[in-house]
């Protein structure tokens, strides 16, 4: 196994910059950095570096992990230096010049935490969330990822499917002889636990991902009505024009955003009218579109009293989602008035839709949870038919298991591995 390195910090200066190092090598390279001893495991100690030319390098913190009890399940050796680019070159080109050592791949490090066994594949993909996580509720969700639970789960759904298909297999090898009793029960009973576990996974799939990959959320109302100005007020930048000019919008605006701890992309849209303007026209049907597809659309109406000094403190905006009953409140984009309450208002109800979020955040998850489930359904159908019918339904069984294995990465998945892996930073 090759030793490998990499800059696990950002790039750039810093406080501290740490190198990681992972593999048999490891403790040898931070020998020939240092004249005195290795620290013990996991004592934190500071050593001078310098080249093999005896060049001093730097001042670090070093820290070792024995093999076993490491992040990647190797030894590590960790090096903690001044966040400065010149000493991270000059560590670097260290590292680079030792014949038993090479840079990382970006993921490696991981990539062998999960060939140790360290991490299964669910937990790999936490931890790239994790590490892309920008608001609370991302966090939250990609650790429990991180910490097992998906992981978990599934491994209880295959050891009850491994069981299934094992009752019907002692069937099917005593086939001559008198059996006792009827496993089909006790068969059916496991297949509808795991089928129905596995719906409903897949029916908190879509607020998961909402949790990963943000909501979206629609302002929309007639021209002119205020809905750049209030997009810009939440967005606390000048991101759209606004002007006293009906239809000033027309293509739709994304600004991304944390509202309280939920990651937001709000939309502003063109006002909705009907208008012989062409390439008005186009925003108009666009607006439309994406609002239809949007998590939550604000609805901006004018105050009826639509006086144009005593605006502020009546504009009125309408909550309108879905079937769920029109709400109203007053705000203005110009003053501030009600923004505090409006942004309180989304993320209460954006809330309640990530409220039994599943851990399925991937398409790669679903793919696997829905064969997984047809593979139930046809098991379900045939076990019923009967004996005669018990080694097909085995096999139906053992499908729906492999692709709980590939869930979780317990079986070659080499060419999913790259693509897993290729997204992840250096030094990971
Ligand atoms: N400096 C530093 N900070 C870091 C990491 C790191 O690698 N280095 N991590 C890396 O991402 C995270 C911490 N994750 C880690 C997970 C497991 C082990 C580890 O050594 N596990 C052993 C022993 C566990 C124990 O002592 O309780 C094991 O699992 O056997 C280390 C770090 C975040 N902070
Ligand atoms: N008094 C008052 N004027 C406002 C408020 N919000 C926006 N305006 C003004 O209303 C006019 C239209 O604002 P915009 O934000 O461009 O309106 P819009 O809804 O985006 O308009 P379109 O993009 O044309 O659909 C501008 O002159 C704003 O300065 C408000 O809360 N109070
Ligand atoms: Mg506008």
């Amino acid at each position: 196994m090759e030793t490998i390195f990499a800059l696990a910090t950002a790039q750039g200066k810093s406080g501290v910059a740490v190198v990681r190092i992972s593999g048999p090598s490891a403790t040898a390279a931070l020998q020939r950095l240092s004249d005195v001893p290795v620290p013990d495991a996991r004592r934190a100690s500071v050593r001078r570096l310098q080249s093999a030319e005896g060049v001093f390098l730097d001042e670090a913190l070093v820290l070792t992990f024995e093999d076993g009890s490491s992040f990647t399940g190797e030894d590590v050796v960790e090096l903690h230096l001044h966040g400065s680019i010149a000493v991270i070159r000059a560590v670097l080109s260290e590292l680079a010049d030792m014949s038993d050592l090479r840079s990382a791949a970006p993921g490696e490090f991981t990539r062998r935490a999960l060939e140790n066994g360290r991490l299964d594949l669910t937990q790999v993909e936490g931890l790239a969330d994790l590490i892309e996580a920008e608001t609370e509720s991302q966090r939250k969700q990609a650790l429990r990822v991180l910490s097992g639970d998906l992981g978990a789960r599934v491994r209880e759904w295959r050891q009850d499917l491994v069981r299934a298909a094992s009752l019907l297999e002692a069937v099917i090898d005593f086939a001559d002889e008198e059996v006792p009793t009827d496993v089909t029960p006790e068969v059916g009973a496991l297949l509808t636990r795991v089928r129905t576990r596995i719906s409903d996974e897949l029916t908190g799939m879509r607020r998961a991902e909402r949790i990963r990959e943000g909501f979206e959320v629609a302002i929309i109302g007639a021209p002119n009505v205020g809905k750049s100005t209030l997009l810009n007020a939440l967005a606390g930048r000048e991101a759209a024009i606004t002007s006293d000019v009906a239809g000033t919008t027309r293509d739709v605006i994304e600004v991304r955003m944390d509202l309280g701890g939920v990651p937001v992309t709000l939309l502003d849209t063109a006002g909705l009218r009907d208008t012989t303007d062409a390439v008005e026209a186009i925003g108009v049907k666009r607006a439309r579109e994406r609002a239809g597809t949007a998590d939550l659309r604000v609805h901006l109406i004018a105050s009826e009293a639509a006086l144009p000094e005593g605006r502020e403190e009546i504009d009125i905006l309408r909550i309108a989602k879905d079937d769920a009953g029109a709400h109203r409140l007053g705000i203005s984009g110009r003053t501030g008035f009600g923004i505090d309450r409006l942004i309180q208002e989304i993320t209460e109800r954006l809330g309640e839709m990530t409220l039994n979020a599943s851990l399925v955040t991937r398409e790669r998850h679903r793919a696997a949870l829905l064969e997984g489930r047809d593979a139930l359904d046809a098991a379900l159908d045939m076990v019923a038919q009967g004996p005669e019918f018990y080694d097909m339904t085995a096999e139906e069984i053992r499908t729906a298991a492999r692709r709980m294995s590939a869930l979780i990465g317990d079986m070659d998945v080499e060419a999913l591995l790259d693509e897993i892996f290729s997204n992840f930073c250096l030094g990971k």
